[in-house]
């Protein structure tokens, strides 16, 4: 469910009339999701989507990701595009939220990831990084390397509670990543979330992604490591060197990267695989029992955390 912020069909029809998209004719919540509220609504000019921020969301950070997503847009990336009201502005305020209204964007998440889905996310990842190369806002990724410590006390004593000994890893490896943890990569504007549920298709074709509310400064290498541990590891835990090779080779044709780059991925792989885990940890261990989003498993994490522990160079990822 993510639909935590209740709208009126009078307060939405007044909202929506200062945008130039006809009048409203229906909306509707939509369940997937767990930030923010997400409506579709349909207008005379067709479907729209409304997303009302919750609290989750910075609201410092609201501008940098509205004007992200403009520019991305006007160069050819296939985003959801802030409408901007008649004064010009995309950020407003409904039921007390601040609110925008986005492009729909047709297409469906994967739900059985094929080796086709990686080479297109490759291809769509390279244009995402190419394309923001020269966007001149800069947020820290507040999930970054130096972060990490702190999320990791606040649920420290729990950690034994999901595995025996998940603790004193967890410890073992933030030590091993803080003292490791490159700075010469090149960086530029990452998704940071572009997991299957972010990455829409039509016919095996990538048709755009969505959720850029993690989108940050930050290591490219990164984002990649993120993708390959979302979309290359099968569901009992196996590494599919096919699909990592195809998203690698493919997002390699768009942005090319350095030796260093492929040198230091085992190493970033890690601390992709330590960042989710960290997240899915505290998630696991602050979400009350009865409460309708499920915690996704942490465990999932650690399994991909261990294969990457477990080899040696980037070759393991298919790669020269
Ligand atoms: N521009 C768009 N076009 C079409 N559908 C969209 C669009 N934006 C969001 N959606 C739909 O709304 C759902 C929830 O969106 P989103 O993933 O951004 O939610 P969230 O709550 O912000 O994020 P999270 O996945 O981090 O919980 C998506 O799975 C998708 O079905
Ligand atoms: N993609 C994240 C959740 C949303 O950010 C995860 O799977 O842990």
């Amino acid at each position: 469910m993510a639909v935590y912020t209740e709208v009126s069909d009078t307060e939405l029809s007044t909202f929506v009339e200062r945008f130039n998209i006809g009048s409203l004719l229906s909306y509707k919540g939509i369940a997937e999701g767990v930030e923010n509220s997400n409506y579709i609504i349909q207008t005379e000019q067709g479907p729209f989507i409304l997303t009302l921020y919750e609290k989750r969301v910075n609201e410092d950070d609201l501008p940098f990701f509205l004007d992200l997503l403009d520019y991305l847009s006007e160069r050819n990336i296939t985003c959801p595009t802030p409408l901007k009201d008649e004064a010009g502005h995309a950020l407003g305020v409904l039921a007390g939220r601040p609110a925008a209204i986005f492009t729909f964007l047709a297409g469906m998440w994967p739900r059985k990831i094929k080796p086709v889905h990686c080479a297109q996310l490759g291809q769509a990842l390279g244009e995402l990084h190419v394309a923001g190369t020269d966007f001149p806002q800069k947020r820290k990724n507040d999930l970054g390397i130096g972060d990490w410590r702190a999320l990791f006390n606040k649920c420290r004593d729990h950690a034994d509670d999901v595995m025996p000994g998940l603790g004193d890893k967890l410890s073992a490896e933030l030590d091993y990543l803080e003292a490791c943890w490159p700075t010469n990569l090149p960086k530029g504007i990452i998704h940071a979330d572009a997991f299957p549920d972010n990455v829409f298709f039509r016919d095996e074709k990538c048709s755009g992604l969505i959720d850029f509310y993690f989108a940050c400064y930050d290591i490219f290498a990164y984002d990649l490591a993120i993708c390959m541990n979302a979309w290359c590891f099968e569901k009992d835990g196996d590494f599919n060197v096919t699909k990592a090779r195809l998203l690698l080779s493919n997002y390699r044709k768009v942005r090319d990267f350095s030796r260093e780059e492929v040198d230091a991925l085992p190493l970033i792989a890690r601390g992709a695989a330590l960042r989710f885990l960290l997240t899915r940890l505290y998630d696991w261990v602050n979400t009350p029992k009865e409460a309708l989003v499920k915690p996704k498993d942490p465990l999932e994490y650690y399994k991909i955390l261990k294969f990457h522990q477990s080899i040696r160079t980037a070759g393991a990822y298919g790669l020269e």
